[in-house]
């Protein structure tokens, strides 16, 4: 599990190093292994050092001095790299070591044009963003802001820009604690953060401006704080997954009940069940109208069918409300199943009708929209584009009043449990923004719920309280759908009835990543 700790309990874990005289040593330690990603990076881009160049923006803080003594070591590797200070007074020890490997520097004061300086930049091999770090107060303002908008002005969108940019512990514009970007941002191709990751480069804006994220261990201890943010890695959902066992058979293996679907919107069903039994879960019971049935048996004739009751179907867990809108039967279900007590999945037309107040194992899957009209209802108004700015704000608040576990879709998908933890995975990609996929993640987030249901050491495998497994459980969704999801828009543009095929393929992966640990 990657855990990312707040500004201030970084600052508070590198005080003792510092106290004993080791400030130093942790700046070298971290320009070392900004260093070493660099000299990655060049090598994938099939470059060695020799003859590429480099540019370091160095703000007036440290994080512009682990920048700069990045530079220097580039500089005596054969790197051309030249310095932007885009601040009165940078760091002077670190300028003066660039400055000795030969490094020449020029300072964006009254006079000089940003935008030269910014198509300077934009011709180097590698951006070195060290403007600013932890110690960064709302948006960028100033020289460092004139310059970034120049520089995304000259250069383009990353996605077509030639320059790498790596960012220095983090993309200068975001919010280190909550990811908000509020105004320009340097988004990097690559981010390496130094200690701990913090919480703005998994949520909201901020992990999109963060790209590829390496931590770098500079030797400081977290054991006696509590992650802010927490991103889980492959390792983690392998931990979650059942694999079955000789003795199994299929009740033992997990029953997912499915309420979902109706005359209106059929095919939410049929792709919220294909995805559940895609992922080698034991049973689905599907209960809803004959004629969804009908069409879900079409490609799943294993699911088994009928229009009775939460309480005749006997499952381990419940996914209710995808394509379920002006169906009385389906709406009395979706309740049914969210008091049982059984892990729910709620989805799209059951988050009209939440009980009051339910438990972590309800876990509501809404886009920001949605989750809009959920705290409406509940007294609180935002904008659906507030939600999508502070999306971990937001969805903790919406656990906070229902008591529910709830899921924030988007290009980064936000957990928040009741209890006040936040889990953030960026594993989609943008392919996936299409009808039906968030029906297909429900499928695959009930079908991991049913399968752990009766698992009494889930929660512990992962380090987290047994209340928080709904949260994982989410989560560990998110990354299937979102890793399938990248591995099918390898063929091309995302059909969703086609990623159930996908969604086997990276559950299998993930279960042979277990085995080669083991
Ligand atoms: N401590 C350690 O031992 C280690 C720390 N490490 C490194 O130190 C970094 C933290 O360094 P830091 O505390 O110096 O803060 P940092 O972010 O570089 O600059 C703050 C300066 O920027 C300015 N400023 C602020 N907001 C602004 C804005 N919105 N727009 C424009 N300007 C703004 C503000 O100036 P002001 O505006 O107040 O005059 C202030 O002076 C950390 O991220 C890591 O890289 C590593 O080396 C490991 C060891
Ligand atoms: N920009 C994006 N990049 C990656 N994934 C996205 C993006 N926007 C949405 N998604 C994902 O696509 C799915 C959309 O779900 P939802 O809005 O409920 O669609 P539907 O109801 O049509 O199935 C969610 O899993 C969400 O996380
Ligand atoms: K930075």
């Amino acid at each position: 599990m990657l855990e990312a700790f707040s500004g201030s309990d970084v600052r508070a874990a590198e005080a003792p190093l510092i106290d004993a005289g080791q400030g130093d040593a942790l700046m070298q330690k971290a320009a070392h292994g900004l260093f070493g990603v660099v000299l990655g990076l060049l090598r994938e881009a099939g470059r060695g050092t020799y003859g590429a160049t480099a540019v370091v923006l160095a703000g007036g803080g440290n994080n512009g001095a682990d920048a700069l003594y990045a530079g220097e070591r580039l500089l005596r590797r054969g790197v051309g790299a030249t310095a932007i200070l885009l601040s009165d007074r940078v760091h002077t020890a670190s300028l003066a070591a660039f400055t000795r490997a030969g490094g020449a520097s020029v300072r964006l004061d009254d006079g000089v044009d940003p935008a030269a300086l910014a198509t300077h930049a934009s011709s180097a091999d590698i951006l070195l963003d060290g403007i600013l770090g932890t110690g960064a107060t709302g948006g960028l303002r100033g020289g460092a802001r004139a310059f970034v908008e120049a520089f995304n002005d000259v250069a383009g969108p990353r996605a077509t820009r030639s320059t790498i940019v790596v960012a220095c512990d983090l993309p200068s514009g975001i919010g280190v604690d909550t990811g908000l970007v509020d105004g320009p941002v340097l988004a990097a191709d690559a981010t390496v953060t130094f200690g701990a990751a913090k919480p703005g480069l998994l949520l909201g804006n901020g992990a999109v401006a963060t790209g590829e994220l390496n931590v770098v261990d500079i030797g400081l201890d977290f054991a006696v704080f509590t992650p802010a943010a927490r991103r889980l890695l492959d390792a983690d959902v392998a931990a979650l997954l059942r694999l079955p066992t000789p003795l199994d058979h299929k009740y033992s293996r997990g029953v997912l009940g499915v309420a979902a679907g109706s005359a209106r919107y059929p095919g939410a069903a049929a792709l919220a069940v294909g995805a559940a039994l895609a992922t080698g879960i034991g049973m689905v019971r599907y209960l809803g109208p004959d004629a969804v049935a009908s069409l879900i048996h079409q490609r799943n004739p294993e699911a088994v069918a009928s229009s009775g009751s939460v309480a005749e179907a006997r499952s381990q867990a419940w996914v209710v409300g995808p394509g379920a809108v002006d169906d009385d039967d389906q709406r009395r279900r979706a309740v049914d199943a969210m008091t049982s007590g059984l892990p729910v999945v709620v989805d799209a037309g059951a988050l009209a009708g939440i009980p009051e107040r339910v438990g972590p194992q309800v876990i509501l899957t809404p886009h920001a929209g949605e989750l809009r009209q959920v705290l409406a209802e509940r007294g609180v108004d935002a904008e659906r584009s507030d939600i999508e700015a502070e999306p971990a704000h937001f969805a903790l608040r919406a656990a906070e009043i229902t008591g529910a576990t709830v899921l924030l879709k988007g290009f980064t998908t936000v957990v928040a449990a009741p209890s006040g933890i936040l889990i953030a995975q960026t594993d989609a990609t943008p392919w996936l923004s299409s009808a039906g996929s968030g029906d297909t993640l429900s499928g695959i987030i009930g079908a991991l719920a049913a399968s752990v249901a009766g698992d009494d050491h889930a929660a512990s495998r992962l380090g987290l309280a047994e209340e928080d497994l709904w949260a994982a459980v989410a989560a560990a969704g998110a990354l299937i759908h979102g890793r399938a999801g990248q591995r099918a828009a390898r063929r091309g543009p995302i059909v969703v009835s086609d990623l159930r095929a996908d969604i086997g393929a990276v559950i299998a992966e993930l279960l042979e990543e277990r085995r080669l640990a083991m």
